[in-house]
Formats: structure tokens, sequence, C-alpha cells
């Protein structure tokens, strides 16, 4: 079943029963998003089960079944493997696909995009629409840290960042919130703990392994976060990560340390930083003056704290950068992408 309403556009949500289609729905309910029809569609598994949409029900449909013909946009967030294979299949048939897995990211006929940071990149885009028709969102920790990369980088061009990432588990999807709530539960009652979506516990520890290990003995998510942020920002910018997943269900929290080819000051950054899109500073640089990842959960902005200076290199900063993943690191972005595209009036919906 979908939601109909008078104006707007005809938008499917792809894994509407995963944590990151269900906040697609409430973000797009909650910032009034210009529909005027919003299709749930999952695997099979999931034909008939109930999802929200504001105060309204909507009845999940099966994604293979689903003509996108007379839908205008597609919010992709199955995972990679569907989306290799739906996607440009999607694309094909018109609609827009604004894609949330890593699949299409690095492929340079589609673009990657933040709002707040290279959004320019969609009016080229529309204006030469491939028969792909495909918009990638990026990975959610990159997502957060270019919103706090760009305004810096605008003002003293950065040359290296050190990030080290503290994730939490709704970034592996609704298994690895399930673990983390399973596993606590068995530790307080005595019970045996088993691993099934993380290689170690994930109760009371940290797993320094995010996505698969490459060669070079890097993970992906810490390759991911070097790749796109030189898409999304600069390709001049050198990037090393250390990915790091914490018992944490909602929110990815970063500690960060830039270079710069310019000297800037604390002060300076946090100023710049206060009036940057995107972006809430809480630095009081006293007990509980910072964010923390709970605080975060539910919230739109990416939140910087302990701006500091880093004196081991010339010109250095260091910060804390937390933000809600299920929401800016993906549906918000993806939400924002399709605001950014209908604002611009690059899009207009399909003929009823
Ligand atoms: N969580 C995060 O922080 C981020 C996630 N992403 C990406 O978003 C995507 C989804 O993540 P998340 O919501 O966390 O994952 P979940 O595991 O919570 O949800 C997966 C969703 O995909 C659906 N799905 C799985 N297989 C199929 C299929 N064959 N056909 C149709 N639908 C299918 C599931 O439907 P069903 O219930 O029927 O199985 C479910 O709705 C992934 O690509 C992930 O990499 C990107 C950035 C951040
Ligand atoms: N890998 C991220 C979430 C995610 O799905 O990222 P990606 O879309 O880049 O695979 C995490 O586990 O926290």
């Amino acid at each position: 079943m979908s939601s109909k309403g008078a104006e707007g556009f005809r938008v499917a949500v792809v894994g509407a029963t995963g944590n990151v289609g269900r906040e697609m729905l409430s973000i797009l309910e909650e910032r009034a998003f210009p529909i005027s029809e919003v299709i749930a569609l999952a695997s099979q598994r999931s034909l008939g089960h109930e999802v929200s949409f504001g105060d309204r029900v909507l009845k999940v449909q099966s994604l293979d079944h689903h003509d996108f013909s007379k839908t205008d946009i597609c919010l992709m967030s199955a995972g990679s493997a569907v989306s290799k294979e739906w996607s440009p299949r999607i694309g094909a048939q018109g609609c827009l696909v604004i894609d949330n897995s890593s699949c299409w990211r690095y492929d340079e006929r589609v673009p990657l995009v933040v709002p707040e940071v290279n959004a320019h990149v969609l009016a080229d885009y529309m204006a030469r629409r491939d028969k792909l028709n495909i918009i990638a969102n990026p990975n959610c920790s990159t997502a957060q840290l270019v919103v706090a990369l760009k305004p810096l980088h605008d003002k003293a061009k950065i040359t290296r960042v050190v990030v080290s990432t503290y994730q939490s588990v709704s970034g592996a999807g609704k298994d690895g919130m399930e673990e983390l709530d399973r596993q606590t539960k068995a530790l307080y009652s005595l019970q045996e703990v088993a691993n099934k979506k993380f290689t170690k516990r994930i109760a009371f520890n940290v797993i320094p392994h995010i996505d698969v290990f490459m060669e070079d003995g890097f993970t992906k998510e810490e390759w991911k976060m070097n790749v796109e942020t030189k898409k999304i920002l600069d390709p001049k910018i050198k990037l090393t990560a250390t990915c790091v997943r914490v018992p944490v269900f909602i929110s990815h929290s970063e500690a960060v340390n830039v270079e710069f080819a310019n000297p800037i000051t604390a002060d300076e950054a946090r100023d710049i930083l206060r009036s940057s899109p995107g972006v809430l500073v809480i630095d009081k640089q006293e007990d509980g003056g910072y964010i923390t990842p709970h605080e975060a959960a539910g919230e739109d902005a990416t939140y910087i704290s302990r701006i500091r200076t880093d004196s081991t290199v010339e010109n250095g900063l260091a910060f804390w950068c937390v933000s809600d993943n299920l929401r800016k690191g993906a549906a918000l972005n993806a939400v924002q992408i399709a605001e950014a595209i209908i604002n611009r009036k690059l899009l207009k919906p399909k003929a009823a």
C-alpha cells in the first residue's frame, strides 16, 4: 500500500523495513517533502508488513513487483548487492535513484553528494542525466566528517586528516542493533554470548574492524573514508582512518586531527563552524561541555566539540565530531539531495 497526497513527487523507499529506510520515511514526513505518493518497498520476506509514515501506516510491497516508470524518485537503501542489480534498472525506467549503498559511489559517471559540501555538481548531472540515473549517498562516517571539514578547508586549505571513528552498531543494520541488545541482556543474566553479526563480542567491548580487510591492512570502511573525502571535497587531501565499532546504538563519533596549508586558530575554527550549514558547535571546554553520541541520536546536526590547536604540526587543529549515522550519515543526506534537486527545479514530477 502507498500513501497518496495532492501535489508533488512519487517517491519509493527501497529497504523501508531497515534502519535507514524507516528513518527515510520519517524524515520525508518531518520535512514535509513534496510527495504525491510514497511507496514502501523491501524484500519478498516483508510483503504486507507495516511501516509508519507520520501518523499513517504503509503496507510494504515487494521490490520485485514494482513498476518504477511512474515513480519520480527512488531512495535506495537495501545494501550493495540489491543496488548493483536494481539501481540501474530503476534508473533506466526514468526514475531518479538516490543510492545509499557503497556500490555506485566510486563510479566516475555517478556524483557523490553531501549537499552542504558539493550540491553544485547536481545541476550539471541533472542536465546530462545519463541512462544510469543514479546519485550516490556517501558512507556515514564520511558524511559527517566532510560537513565539518568543508568550511575549514575553505578558510585554510586542508592538507592531511587523521581520523579515528567510534561507530555505533546501527551502522551494521538492524542485525547489529539486535546483537548489542541480545549480548548485553545475556551478559547480565550470565548466559552464553554468541557472535553472529560482528566478529567478536560487541557488548562491553570495542572492535577495530568495520567492513572487509583490504590487501594493505586497512579495512574497506577506512578506504571509503579516504576515497570519498577526495571525491566529495578535494582530491588533494590526504586522509588516514582507523574505524572502530563501539557498543553504542546510534550516532558515530570521530576524533579528528587536521593539518592545514595556512594558519588557523582554534577560535577562528570555532567561529567558522558556528556559522556553517549543518554544523552545531558545543564546545564549552569544561565538564560536560561537549556532545556525546547519545545526545546526537535523533538529531540532524553534525556536532563539533573540543576544538583545540594541535601543536605537533605547523598548522594543526584537533576536534571531536558526532552525528546520527542513520540521519546525516544516511537517510537525511539522501532526502537533502532530493530537496536540493527539487529546490533548484532540476526535476519535475512525471505526469499522472
Ligand atoms: N546504517 C548506516 O549507518 C548506513 C547504512 N548505509 C547503507 O544503507 C543500506 C541499508 O542499511 P540499513 O538500513 O542499515 O540495513 P538493514 O539491515 O537495517 O535493512 C536492510 C533493508 O534492505 C532490505 N532488503 C534486503 N534485501 C533485499 C532485497 N533482495 N530486495 C529488497 N529489499 C531488500 C531489507 O528488507 P527486509 O526487511 O525485507 O529484509 C531491509 O529493509 C546499506 O546499503 C548500507 O550500507 C549507508 C550509510 C550509513
Ligand atoms: N559501514 C557503516 C555503515 C554502512 O553501511 O556504510 P556503507 O554504506 O559505506 O557500506 C557502518 O558499519 O557503520
